[in-house]
């Protein structure tokens, strides 16, 4: 059975991967742009989503990068972010998302003035009227943040403090993101190290660009609880499904797998969401996530990275449950208000769809 994009939005879904300068929407671009005068590559909201999908859809995931240079110029006053974030909060709820973490890299907001915890707080304002806004029109959704740390910078130390500072105040964990080859997370070995002194949780971007050595770091040297992307894993897996002492600990530990099909894809970490190793991953049951890292730069949804999977690999609402409790039981919020979510919100609205 192959479950429809709409079929599929009504569902509860859980996000853990999922970039704010990555989801604008094409028109909200166009008019922060006109206001400070950044040109674009398109001024019509079409066009320009096109492009930004175009552009994406690289094989590579530095020319992918490249793009966010766009979204991220017209994120540089308090007013900006708040506004992209509420939308954030909007567009993902009425997705059927009820969960998200949300990530984003608060040193690269910086060029029009604003300080670190201005950046924070102005995120923070505005998820909270977009899930305001959400509930009221009956489609309510939890925002938590993750402060990114890019990992070719320096400044992974200050942002880890920062993401400390505000953990009462929605900022949920870290992560570090970036171009991988030549950035490994040990350079950033500080910044985790004080974090699990502080019994903080974070995430790494490893095994997107950059093999087995990077999700060995992130997990072994660096303590990373969750993996962006580890899509590489599959490196460690003999094809006959056995499975090589970093794939075995990753399974064992139940460490999560944030996998973003249709991203992996635009950067060539995978070769067709019919060829994606999430199907390997699943049937050998490793902690597997779905995510969309990225709505604008791959045109998509949480629902339709969902029914991509749906539609390549037979998958229903059996799977797509299983995926978003996954999801929830990986969540760095504090373990009974992700049970409640799972008891409360998602089974039962499973239970009705199976
Ligand atoms: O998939 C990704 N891999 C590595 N870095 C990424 C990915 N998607 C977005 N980023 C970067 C670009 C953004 O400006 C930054 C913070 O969200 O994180
Ligand atoms: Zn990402």
């Amino acid at each position: 059975m192959t479950l429809s994009l709409d079929d599929i939005a009504r569902a509860p879904k859980a996000l853990l991967h999922d970039h704010l300068d990555g989801g604008l929407r094409p028109q909200t671009i166009i008019e922060l742009a006109a206001e400070i005068g950044h040109a674009l590559p398109a001024t019509d909201a079409q066009a320009l989503g096109e492009w930004f999908v175009a552009a994406a859809d690289s094989g590579s995931l530095e020319r992918y990068l490249a793009t966010f240079s766009h979204t991220v110029a017209v994120m540089q006053t308090a007013e900006s972010l708040r506004r992209v974030a509420a939308e954030c909060a909007v567009d993902l709820a009425a997705d059927g998302v009820v969960y998200a973490e949300v990530r984003y890299a608060p040193e690269q907001h910086l060029v029009g003035g604003l300080t670190l915890p201005q950046v924070v707080e102005a995120v923070q304002a505005g998820f909270a009227q977009g899930s305001a806004e959400a509930a009221t029109a009956g489609r309510p959704i939890r925002v938590g943040t993750l402060l990114t740390a890019m990992r070719h910078a320096a400044r992974s130390m200050e942002i880890a403090e920062l993401a400390i500072t505000y953990r009462d105040h929605g900022v949920v964990g870290f992560d570090i993101a970036g171009a991988e080859a030549g950035y490994p997370p040990t350079r950033h070995l500080d910044a985790f190290e004080y974090l699990q002194r502080e019994n903080y949780h974070f995430t790494i971007h490893a095994g997107e660009a950059f093999g087995l050595p990077s999700i060995w770091q992130a997990i072994q040297w660096c303590g990373a609880d969750r993996l962006g992307h580890g899509v590489r894993i599959v490196d460690d897996i003999g094809p006959d499904g056995s499975l090589g002492r970093l794939a075995a600990y990753v399974r064992d530990k139940r460490i999560p797998l944030e996998l973003c099909p249709s991203s992996n894809v635009q950067t060539g970490a995978a070769t067709s969401i019919a060829r994606h190793p999430i199907k390997l991953l699943r049937d050998l049951r490793f902690r597997v996530t779905v995510n969309t890292d990225n709505r604008l730069m791959s045109g998509t949804s949480m629902s339709r990275e969902m029914a991509l999977l749906s539609e390549a690999f037979g998958w229903g609402w059996g799977e797509l449950q299983w995926f978003t409790i996954n999801a929830m039981k990986s969540a760095f919020i504090p373990f009974d208000e992700r049970l409640a979510i799972i008891n409360d919100i998602i089974k039962p609205a499973y239970a009705k769809l199976v």
